[in-house]
């Protein structure tokens, strides 16, 4: 699903997202964890098709990312904010993400109405983005990414700013998720690890840790700070 090797990204600002290499089977899925600022949301935009890498080799279902316009209906990014219209309604964003998707008219609609119900968003219908709460949101940039039944999803800190039966209905929602390969970056140690769950660590832009977590799930938090020196 997911091939990378040596991908690299250098921003001007001093940054450097050093030699990735990494494969992600069909229908894994994986958390992301690093301290502010050690790459992930750069590592998920590449996955994304947003930022291209300054080096190295990507091959994401088989296409690089030059052929994004055949990746992009395969691919659900949930940002960790931004990619909404705050002076259009909930239904107007999503009536125009689904018409980028080429989503038929009938089908969306459905969508749009199954998805809100879900996620607890119904009675926001026509209301802006503008006056939607942080939590609101978060929960529409879910939506958004859902829409088109993406086979890839990526989730950008998917927690913040949800509140506990937000946070609890997102968790089950995504653990009932079968038919996805899920790569989501978090900082919430304590609501997703679970035994034999990928785990991929991220310090400094560098991956300093990839591997199934079989330990206790309760170590896991004292394992990472002394992976990142925290
Ligand atoms: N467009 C950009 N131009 C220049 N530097 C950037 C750009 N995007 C990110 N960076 C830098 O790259 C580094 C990694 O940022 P990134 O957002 O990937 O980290 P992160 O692990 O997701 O952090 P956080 O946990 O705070 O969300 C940071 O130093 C950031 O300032």
């Amino acid at each position: 699903m997911i091939h990378l090797e040596n991908v690299c990204k250098e921003f001007d600002t001093g940054f450097s997202l050093q030699n990735i290499t990494l494969k992600v089977s069909r229908g894994e899925k994986i958390l992301i964890f690093g301290p502010n600022g050690a790459g992930k949301t750069t590592f998920l935009k590449i996955l994304a098709c947003l930022i291209t890498p300054s080096s190295g080799t990507i091959k994401i279902m088989g296409y690089p990312p030059a052929m994004r316009t055949k990746l992009l209906g395969s691919i659900g990014f949930a940002p960790q904010s931004g990619h909404l219209y705050e002076s259009l309604t909930i239904k107007q964003n999503l009536e125009f993400y689904g018409k980028m998707y080429s989503i038929d008219q009938s089908e969306l609609a459905e969508r749009i109405h199954e998805l809100l119900v879900q996620f607890n968003l119904s009675m926001k219908l026509d209301s802006k983005v503008s006056q939607l709460s942080k939590g609101m949101r978060q929960r529409l940039l879910i939506i958004k990414a859902l829409l088109h039944k993406p086979q890839l999803l990526l989730l950008d800190e998917p927690y913040s700013g949800l509140d506990l039966e937000s946070s609890e209905y997102l968790s089950h929602f995504l653990d009932s998720v079968e038919d996805k390969t899920m790569v989501t970056a978090t900082h919430d140690f304590n609501a997703e690890i679970e035994k034999g769950q990928r785990i991929i660590i991220f310090n400094q832009g560098a991956i300093v840790f990839d591997e199934p977590w079989q330990d206790n799930v309760a170590t896991f938090k004292d394992f990472y700070r002394w992976k990142v020196g925290q």
